[in-house]
């Protein structure tokens, strides 16, 4: 253990470098004579700062602690995986300072306040006597009293408020709350919770979070990001807001949903805060009803299309490159479809990009079947997959589902598609519909008569999976439930949209309605059922497996490229992680409470395919990549002020 005494180590950051130390601010060394006290508080001071608990080595050098900032560490020699020079234990010695604001303005810094938790000695360096009731409580009384706090709650929307206005105050404790309760929390700041805040964003949120890049930016993108107080970003969320969950085009509000999910990033994922930003691309919105809506946040515009649209999104890839390097991975989130495919298709060959809907959840599917077969028996090639929805999920996971087996029959890919049919608003994708088809539904269209209903196209086709990617709730009527359990000892049942009101069917009707024998997984999450005595425990079958894993693994190997095998480590690292007890329990997922444990797998996993495969730029490769994937992870414990 790196002890905390032995080893201060040493950063010196500007987090907010625009911000310099304001009126009466100076910055000092640690030391402060008594002449050198002024009446009023400094706003910010220089302090050197060590790990309450959690510094670590790995490999000889420091490991996610402090990276934030602009590291000034001399001579450290080590590269870590943050792309900052490190001391190594062994080299001695460096401590490292930190520029940190006091008093009431560090009380109001997210990153750096602790609350109570300031010990007397902080409380007396940091000139914060006085601002803060005396007494003192750990990080841990802190999430018990917050717990607490968050269950008065009874409407989901005002946890999430009351989680917003927690990080937003203490970003340390946020994390730790959520990481200790992950199970409780995630339906709160994430799927279905963030959808309602989307909805709802310009009348709940009083303080900005993320970036907004907006037509109005157009020729000054860069000027934009450099107004981001972090420099060292390494992961970007971003959306246009045009495909919000199943909800629709929620414009500028779509917000929400990179904020959630790089909160997922270092929660569940362990990449730091610091490095993550999410952004939201306000290209206008379809959405009458905010446009007309008095509190709307985002341009009062219909969406600009075409080559505006695309001049814009050229112009924030190449501001992006421009402003964080080649490693830096953008995450693109719900796009709507006619964007989402394009996107992927004209950046994944220039940049480091990967579209959750597309690739996230093809993969954490492609995982849950993987599981499934241990539960239904045989191979994949073996099944036969039916799909309501045919977007960016619905041929997303098509397509990696017909990688797979056609790896493991050593068959081509196109002979594997055969076993996947899809259905569409129009009925079943068949080769007559084929010249009105969206690009990406061709490579589905197989030769058969055309078929409208869902439930024909099951007594056809007669498949062993069903998946639900529509975007439209309660398609899977008791109709459809009853065929596949008629044509199935045991039918995979996967309703996958989001939030739990778009879900095709709910946990319930899919265990009563195949009187308890469907393998069944949402995307949003639903409680156990009880049926016939027995109690059933739904999975959830949510891409929040994957990215924040799959990240990490890009981030810690310096990968530059997406590669479909990277994808499908993750499925395979994700189904490997499945125990006994859970098959016992009938589920195809591990549990949200090893989160950080499964992620460090999918990361060593991917990362280990990226070096394999000639992708990976952080040289030399470590040994035991498992290992450097836990060592890696931010760890929300405070940070002793000294
Ligand atoms: O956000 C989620 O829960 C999963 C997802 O990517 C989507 O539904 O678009
Ligand atoms: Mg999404």
């Amino acid at each position: 253990m790196f002890s905390s005494n032995a080893h201060s180590f040493m950063f010196s950051c500007e987090l907010y470098p625009q911000c310099k130390s304001g009126i009466g601010g100076w910055s000092s060394g640690s030391d402060f004579s008594a002449s050198q006290r002024r009446r009023s508080a400094p706003s910010r001071v220089t302090c050197c700062a060590s790990t309450s608990s959690s510094g670590k080595t790995h490999g000889g050098f420091l490991m996610e602690e402090e990276a934030s900032g602009t590291s000034t560490i001399a001579g450290g020699g080590v590269r870590d995986v943050y792309g900052e020079d490190r001391a190594t234990e062994d080299q001695g010695v460096t401590p490292w300072n930190v520029s940190v604001s006091c008093g009431y303005t560090l009380l109001r810094d997210p990153h750096f306040n602790k609350g109570l938790a300031f010990n007397d000695k902080e409380r007396d360096s940091h000139y914060l006597r006085g601002l803060i009731p005396p007494s003192v409580l750990s990080q841990e009384t802190q999430v018990k009293k917050m717990i607490q706090h968050i269950r008065q709650y009874e409407v989901p929307l005002h946890k999430f408020v009351a989680m917003m206005d927690l990080q937003g105050r203490n970003e340390r404790l946020f994390y730790r709350l959520l990481l200790d309760h992950v199970e409780e929390l995630l339906p709160v700041v994430y799927t279905p919770t963030v959808g309602e805040a989307c909805q709802k964003y310009g009348n709940i949120f009083m303080s900005p979070q993320g970036l907004y890049i907006s037509l109005k930016d157009k020729g000054r993108i860069l000027e934009v990001l450099r107004n981001w107080p972090e420099r060292n970003i390494q992961v970007i969320v971003v959306t246009d807001g045009e495909r919000i969950l199943g909800l629709g085009d929620l414009g500028c509000q779509g917000m929400g949903i990179p904020v959630g999910k790089l909160s997922l990033y270092t929660a569940l994922g362990g990449v730091r805060p610091s490095s993550c930003l999410p952004i939201t691309i306000d290209v206008g919105t379809n959405n009458e009803n905010l446009l007309n809506e008095e509190f709307y946040i985002g341009l009062r515009q219909k969406r600009a299309t075409g080559q505006e649209y695309a001049d814009l999104l050229q112009e924030f890839m190449n501001a992006v490159k421009q402003n964080y390097g080649e490693k830096i991975l953008v995450q693109f989130e719900d796009f709507a479809n006619h964007n989402a495919f394009d996107l992927l298709e004209k950046y994944r060959s220039t940049h480091l990009v990967f579209n959750d809907d597309i690739q996230g959840t093809a993969s954490v599917v492609l995982a849950g079947l993987i599981a499934a077969l241990k539960l239904v028996g045989g191979d994949l090639p073996d099944h036969k997959f039916l799909f309501l929805g045919a977007g960016e999920a619905g041929t997303g996971i098509a397509e990696l589902i017909a990688l797979e087996t056609s790896k493991r029959t050593n068959l081509p890919v196109e002979e594997m598609r055969k076993n996947i049919w899809l259905v569409d608003s129009k009925g079943l994708i068949v080769d007559s519909r084929k010249e009105s088809l969206q690009h990406f539904k061709k490579p589905w269209a197989h030769e058969h008569e055309p078929v409208e209903e869902l439930v024909d196209a099951i007594n056809d086709i007669k498949p062993t999976v069903l998946i639900g990617t529509s975007g439209r709730g309660r398609t899977f009527t008791k109709e459809v439930i009853e065929a596949m359990a008629s044509l199935n000892e045991k039918p995979i049942i996967l309703s996958l949209s989001n939030p739990t009101s778009q879900s095709e069917c709910t946990a319930e009707e899919a265990y009563t309605w195949s009187q308890g024998r469907a393998i069944f997984a949402s995307g949003s999450p639903f409680d156990p059922v009880e049926y016939d005595g027995k109690v059933f425990m739904p999975g959830q079958s949510n891409n929040a497996y994957i990215f924040p894993g799959f990240g990490l693994g890009l981030i810690m190997s310096g990968t530059i490229r997406v590669h479909d095998d990277l994808l499908l480590a993750a499925a395979q690292a994700l189904a490997s992680q499945v125990a006994e007890e859970d098959y016992d329990k009938g589920l195809i997922y591990p549990p949200f409470s090893n989160i950080r444990k499964i992620s460090a797998h999918i990361a060593a996993k991917v990362a280990a395919k990226a070096y394999e495969l000639g992708l990976a730029t952080n040289i030399p490769q470590p040994k035991d990549l498992m290992k450097f994937a836990e060592s890696s992870m931010y760890t929300p414990a405070y940070r002793d002020y000294r």
